[in-house]
């Protein structure tokens, strides 16, 4: 009998789940620990729906144009999160975003992903006999449902959440296309309450079948923000970010007081954009 439930529950989480690519973006000024966690957190919750297989995550950090606070140069935070991840063997960072020459809206690096995986998916699709149509591999976690491309959804904290209704910052259309068309994984952070953002959204609460909202447990406040506060004051940033980076960052001299003025009068590209859409 336990064979039996063994191998129904095999076959119907390979018939019945759909292959998920998550993508999360932001600044990663610095990378930390929470922001690897977050996957981890995130494909846990969605394998426990056993409707998702999450097959791979995407980091994209922020363009250098994006007008934040502190911002280093893209190419650090990409190395310094090329760093960190190399303890992953199913998160890889893309540079795509932070190489555009301008700041990218998160729905046009969405369908520029979506594109790519697509066209992988396309190019990799097996050729398939009647019998087997939906299987294609079958290797331990490595299997695949191949008649359906992989669904990309976007990663994020619940203050990314809360950016949703400051106004000016993201187009109406927007909200809509990475919510409705893409699907949203959010992570709890603090004592923000997510539930209520989506509640409070007209927007987010007709496409809630599209949010999954995931419960961190273990609470950890870790803000890149604070990271870079105690390595100015040049205190011990150990066990918030990998040694690999703290040792990347002392290299190259990257967190100063002068780095942490560097965007202070900017307005976020976002908000100027939304403010006046030709410049
Ligand atoms: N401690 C955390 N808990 C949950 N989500 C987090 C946490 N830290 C970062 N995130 C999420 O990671 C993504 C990238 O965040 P970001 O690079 O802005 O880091 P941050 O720590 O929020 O930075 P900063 O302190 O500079 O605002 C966002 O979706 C954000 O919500
Ligand atoms: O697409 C938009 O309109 C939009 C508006 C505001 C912020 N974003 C994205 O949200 C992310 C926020 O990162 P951070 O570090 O400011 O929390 C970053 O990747 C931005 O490009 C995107």
């Amino acid at each position: 009998e336990s064979v039996k439930f063994w191998l129904w529950s095999e076959i119907s989480s390979i018939y019945f789940s759909t292959m998920d690519i998550l993508l999360a973006c932001g600044s990663f000024n610095p990378i930390t620990n929470q922001h690897m966690r977050l996957f981890e957190l995130a494909r846990d919750h969605m394998h426990r729906t056993g409707q998702y297989q999450v097959v791979s995550g995407i980091m994209s950090p922020v363009s250098d144009n994006y007008g934040k606070q502190g911002l280093v140069l893209a190419k650090h935070r990409t190395a310094m999160a090329k760093l960190a991840l190399q303890s992953s063997n199913w998160v890889t960072v893309d540079e795509w975003e932070s190489q555009q020459p301008d700041w990218t809206e998160t729905a046009v690096t969405m369908r520029y992903h979506h594109e790519q995986i697509l066209k992988r998916y396309e190019q990799s699709k097996p050729t398939f006999t009647s019998s087997d149509k939906n299987i294609a591999s079958l290797s331990g976690e490595n299997r695949t449902i191949t008649d359906v491309p992989p669904q990309l959804k976007l990663l994020c904290g619940a203050d990314f959440l809360d950016t949703f209704k400051i106004p000016g910052m993201w187009r109406d259309d927007h909200v809509e296309e990475v919510v409705g068309r893409f699907g949203l994984i959010c992570v709890s952070r603090g004592a923000l309450q997510p539930e209520r953002a989506v509640h409070e959204s007209d927007a987010l609460t007709r496409h809630s079948g599209s949010i999954h909202l995931v419960r961190e447990w273990v609470r950890n406040e870790t803000s890149a923000t604070e990271v870079r506060r105690a390595l100015r004051r040049g205190m011990s940033v150990k066990y918030l970010i990998p040694d690999s980076v703290i040792e990347y960052i002392h290299q190259h001299n990257l967190y100063t007081e002068d780095s942490e003025r560097r965007n202070a009068d900017a307005v976020l590209r976002p908000l100027a954009k939304q403010a006046r859409p030709e410049f």
